[in-house]
């Protein structure tokens, strides 16, 4: 391991042996004679090697069950791995173990001290760093009741506040930590991000805005093994496409047999990338209304996530019962608390109507994506009838359809868009 290295894990393998009984076990035990198993094994992990630089951040992705938490608890060395070594340079602290190492029967306060010395603490140590602990849990009163007594929002606030403050060189942190309310998690990234530059930092999560803004490197496992080591926005490229190509699949070729019967989704069911919208979940006159619709990104396919300049396209497959002559077409973006946050539709941009015949029609339209804060957000398509703007009938909206995670990374974005400072005027006053 050379100087720079600060966690080395080479050739590690976890298989479980899993028995129908636990009688079979001891069968399988004690029958000398027969070579017959009595259990079929499992690899939660294969194989799987990494190193990592000292202050290096990486994020390890994968789906459900493909082995995260076992390489994290044996990374944090509360598993053991059945073959495999970990050398670990300097003091390692997990979520993982601390949840393991909490007392419940203990108050929040005896819990810190009870936790500090495992790690090597002595008391004033601990003293000292109380006050601390105590503003980034944010708990109040509750830190003088048993864990007990915690939700598991109030249980993660305390022990991700003690690991931080424990002095960690290399920090691991697990999906726990999203039990979270989001401004907690938030909190979390922030500090990690801008107080531990220096700490090495693994990081396991579902969610790929904390990936592309916190990691400097990611990791993508499948089925025990390592299937991509590099690049962040590479890697949630990588395993989005590895997603979607694994679960819509079988669905592409599902919904092109429910489509048989339609002509105007005939045409389109080659195109596995065009999504049917639930027609129960639509709103509006109805008369025209949205069948399906498809989003590319720079010309591609989405590809899990988007950034500020992005071209986004959203071409929408629509069936009208009438001709409406000015048919206007249009969109709304908004946050995950519905906050609307930007859109268009096109009298306002480009002062047009369009005729919309009875029958089936393909629309599509572009925008470029916005300099907004890292998030998901989630568009709204509508079509409207009528050329003035508040007159107008709504055809259809459909809401929420696709989701985007927007990520910026190498950028800071301070509220929920940059507004440029055009002049800066400083004037130094001399006493
Ligand atoms: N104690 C165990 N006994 C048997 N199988 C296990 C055990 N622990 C984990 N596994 C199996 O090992 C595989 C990897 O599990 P692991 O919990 O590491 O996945 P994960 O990627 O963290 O999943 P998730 O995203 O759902 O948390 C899974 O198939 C799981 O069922």
């Amino acid at each position: 391991m050379n100087t720079e290295t600060a966690i080395r894990a080479e050739g590690l393998t976890k298989l479980y042996k899993l028995y129908k009984k636990p009688s079979d076990r001891l069968k399988e035990t004690l029958n000398f004679f027969s070579s017959k198993a009595l259990h079929e094994e499992k690899y939660a992990l294969k194989n799987f090697s990494m190193e990592l630089n000292r202050g290096e951040t990486v994020a390890v992705i994968g789906k459900n069950g493909s082995g995260k938490s076992t390489l994290l608890k044996i990374l944090a060395g509360v598993l053991t791995p059945t073959l495999g070594d970990v050398e670990v340079r300097g003091r390692i602290t997990s979520l993982l173990e601390l949840g393991a190492g909490f007392n419940p029967e203990l108050t929040g306060i005896e819990n810190i001290y009870f936790n500090g010395s495992l790690f090597g603490f002595e008391d004033e140590a601990i003293r000292n760093k109380l006050e601390n602990i105590l503003d980034f849990a944010d708990i109040g009163e509750y830190v003088y009741l048993p864990v007990k007594t915690y939700s598991s929002g109030m249980f993660a606030r305390l022990a991700f506040a003690l690991m931080i403050n424990l002095e960690p060189d290399i920090l691991i942190v697990d999906e726990a930590l999203s039990v979270g309310d989001i401004f907690f998690q938030q909190k979390c990234n922030t500090y990690m991000k801008n107080e531990m530059k220096d700490v090495t930092k693994i990081i396991v999560t579902h969610d790929m805005t904390s990936v592309a803004n916190l990691a400097d490197r990611c990791i993508v496992i499948s089925e025990g093994k390592k299937v991509f080591d590099g690049g962040t926005l590479d890697g949630i490229e990588y395993f989005v496409k590895k997603m979607h190509s694994e679960n819509f699949f079988v669905k592409s070729q599902e919904s092109a047999y429910a489509l048989k019967a339609n002509e105007l989704e005939t045409s389109i069911k080659e195109s596995a990338s065009f999504t049917t919208i639930d027609q129960a979940a639509l709103g509006g006159a109805l008369e025209a209304s949205i069948k399906s619709f498809k989003v590319e990104v720079n010309g591609s396919a989405y590809q899990g996530y988007i950034m500020a300049g992005d071209k986004v396209r959203i071409t929408c497959t629509i069936q009208s019962l009438k001709n409406i002559r000015e048919g206007v077409i249009g969109y709304i973006v908004s946050d995950k608390f519905g906050n609307q946050i930007f859109g268009e539709n096109t009298i306002t941009s480009l002062e047009k109507v369009f005729s919309l015949d009875e029958g089936g029609i393909l629309a599509s339209f572009v925008f470029q994506w916005p300099e907004i804060k890292e998030g998901y957000y989630y568009i709204t398509l509508g079509i409207g009838e009528g050329s003035h703007e508040l007159q107008h009938v709504i055809q259809c909206w459909a809401h929420n359809v696709f989701e985007f995670s927007c990520v910026s990374p190498h950028k800071t974005i301070h509220c929920l868009f940059n507004n440029k400072i055009e002049k800066v005027e400083i004037t130094n006053l001399r006493r």
